[in-house]
């Protein structure tokens, strides 16, 4: 791919255009938004002039909504030879497509499944979709050299491409994308009046589950509202789930003991079927948690710790797969979870606390003991 237009200079557009002007791709932006568009072309994302002829992609970073129109109107003005989007919702912006009179041809429906609780440019990455499923939806319409440019857009990004029907597709980021969204704003929500006294012993798990919830709510309107009916399909089955939760916590705070012992077995299996599909939860893409094992190192609360830290573990020769830091202000100590692969954990304890690190108790011995029993 040579040249490339990106439609939508947010945070996504600015990211796709950031990694395509990495690979020596020639990137236009074009944004509603001007202060958005020179934000992106500041970032040395692409330039804010006119192709002057038809490039050979352009990426439709708009909001849902908007693809319909914006796509008809570029091919009427011939920006290019084929067409892609990054919506979270498909099957709206393909009946849309029809509906605009576009092109289906040189269309091809995308979504990288990855992104931030941030808008704008600023909140765009070269490395966003690094790693992470890029998912397209060929209708029967779309052409093979429009698949081909939308493969090579996937690559460019370091994403990974898989390839669905858009309803499939709609039916699936209701489970994994918008109903834990709804619910994370659900919980968040319960906070907005909650007392300063209990919001301060807040910690690091409650950050964890409502940091989406922090997400643009115009874009999560569209989103939901595109996708209502599989969501909904979604939320009734936490419904459900809550039912019986509630049903069982009625009746351990209760007298009867055989009602309480029916109630500990169904909160212990809700529970327990919790782990098992936390634990399908890919932590890397293709690299399924149970792969992984988290190093836990306490580290001082001063300028340049993380920074020699994680030198110290490249020059070990181990690549951190993830990172999770738990830290409050007014702690002089923060708790840094390296997660790597099962088989670098031993020799990386060991030699982080050789190396004068405190690698959190107990940390060293279990390590030890993971490589003794292989
Ligand atoms: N936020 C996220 O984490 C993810 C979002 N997406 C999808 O990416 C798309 C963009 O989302 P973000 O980058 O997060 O939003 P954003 O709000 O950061 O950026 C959207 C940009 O589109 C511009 N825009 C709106 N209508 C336009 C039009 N008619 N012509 C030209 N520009 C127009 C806006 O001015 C804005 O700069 C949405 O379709 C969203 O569903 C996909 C994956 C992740
Ligand atoms: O913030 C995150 O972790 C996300 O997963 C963001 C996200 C939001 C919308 C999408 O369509 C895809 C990904």
């Amino acid at each position: 791919m040579r040249s490339a237009a990106v439609i939508g200079t947010g945070a996504i557009g600015t990211s796709i255009a950031l990694a395509l002007a990495r690979h020596g791709v020639t990137v236009y932006l074009d944004d509603v938004n001007r202060t958005a568009a020179r934000t992106a072309e500041a970032m040395g994302a692409g330039s804010l002039a006119a192709p002057d002829g038809p490039v050979d992609l352009a990426v439709l970073a708009v909001p849902p909504a908007h693809i319909g129109t914006v796509l008809a109107r570029s091919q009427r003005a011939g920006l290019a030879r084929a067409y892609t989007d990054v919506a979270s919702v498909k099957a709206q912006p393909h009946d849309e497509i029809d509906r605009a009179g576009a092109d289906p041809a040189s269309y091809i429906g995308g979504h990288p499944m990855a992104g931030t609780e941030r808008s704008g440019p600023l909140a765009g990455r070269a490395d966003l979709f690094e790693g992470r499923p890029w998912v397209l939806t060929p209708s029967p319409c779309t052409g093979q050299e429009t698949l081909n440019r939308a493969l090579e857009l996937a690559s460019l990004c370091g994403g990974t491409p898989v390839v669905m029907d858009a309803a499939a597709h709609d039916r699936a980021v209701a489970l994994v994308s918008h109903a834990p969204h709804l619910v994370s704003s659900l919980l968040a929500a319960r906070l907005a009046g909650a007392g300063e006294e209990s919001i301060r012993i807040s910690g690091q798990g409650l950050r964890d589950v409502t940091r989406i919830a922090a997400g643009d709510p115009g874009l999560w309107n569209e989103i939901l509202d595109a996708n209502a009916t599989a969501v909904a399909d979604v939320l009734d089955a936490y419904a459900a789930d809550l039912g019986r939760a509630i049903g069982a916590l009625r009746a351990l705070g209760g007298a009867d003991a055989v009602r309480r012992r029916a109630a500990a077995s169904t909160l212990d299996g809700l529970l327990r079927t919790g782990n098992e599909g936390r634990a399908r939860v890919a932590h890397k893409s293709g690299t399924p948690l149970t792969d992984l094992t988290a190093v836990p190192v306490l580290v001082p609360d001063q300028p340049g710790a993380l920074a020699r830290l994680f030198t110290a573990v490249g020059e070990i020769g181990v690549n951190i797969e993830d990172v999770r830091i738990e830290h409050s202000m007014d702690c002089p100590r923060g708790l840094v979870e390296l997660l790597v692969q099962q088989r670098s954990a031993p020799a990386l304890s060991r030699l982080l606390d050789a190396g004068g690190w405190a690698v959190a108790e107990n940390a060293v011995a279990e390590h030890a003991v993971m490589a003794a029993v292989g």
